[in-house]
């Protein structure tokens, strides 16, 4: 397995947990120059009042780049020495590539080889999904089970790994 670069961290937590802007924190805590991946698409109303909300609270600083699937070109891509990149988050993106069909094997394998050869810090934001009952239905079931696997495969190579809840991090790793 590839081993991340140093300064890759892994940041979890569930919904409105405080994690984005705990993330947001690492990130800021480089004084590099920020940039922020969303794997988020705005699919309705809703949605499109959240990311106008997150764009708001970011402020001004931020360099936002939109990659729904391509998330290992686009870090590629983004990453530099002078650069700390925020993706938020890996489980829209897990979304996103079970609507499109995608090979998920393969698109963990090119984020876990990317974020090995990354040239400045990455900071990877996900929710914890498994804690709950057992979904009825089989995509959510599909879908946590890849969430968990893509979890422990990064946070058995990145430095460190927190889990927020109700705002506070706990450190996991690192
Ligand atoms: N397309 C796009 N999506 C964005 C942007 N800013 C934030 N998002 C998306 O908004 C999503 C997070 O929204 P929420 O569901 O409100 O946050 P949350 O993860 O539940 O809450 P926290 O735990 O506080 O982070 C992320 O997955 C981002 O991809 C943006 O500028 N453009």
């Amino acid at each position: 397995m590839d081993k991340a670069s140093p300064g890759t961290v892994l940041v979890l937590g569930g919904a409105r947990s405080g994690k984005s802007a705990f993330a947001e924190g690492l990130v800021a805590a480089t004084g590099l120059s920020r940039h922020y991946i969303a794997t988020g698409r705005a699919w309705d109303d809703e949605m499109r009042n959240r990311i106008d909300r997150h764009r708001l609270d970011r402020g001004t600083g931020w360099e936002t780049h939109e990659e729904p699937l391509d998330l290992a070109g686009r870090i590629a891509a983004v990453s530099r020495p002078d650069r700390a990149v925020l993706v938020d988050c890996l489980t829209l993106w897990v979304t996103n590539l079970m609507l499109e069909e995608r090979d998920m094997a393969a698109a963990f394998a090119g984020l876990g080889e990317t974020l090995s050869t990354a040239a400045g810090p990455v900071v990877l934001v996900s929710n914890e999904v498994g804690l709950g009952i057992v979904p009825e239905n089989r995509m959510a079931r599909d879908f946590r089970d890849h969430a968990g696997r893509l979890h422990q495969r990064l946070a058995a190579t990145v430095s460190e790994v927190y889990f927020v809840a109700a705002g506070l991090p706990l450190k996991m790793k690192g």
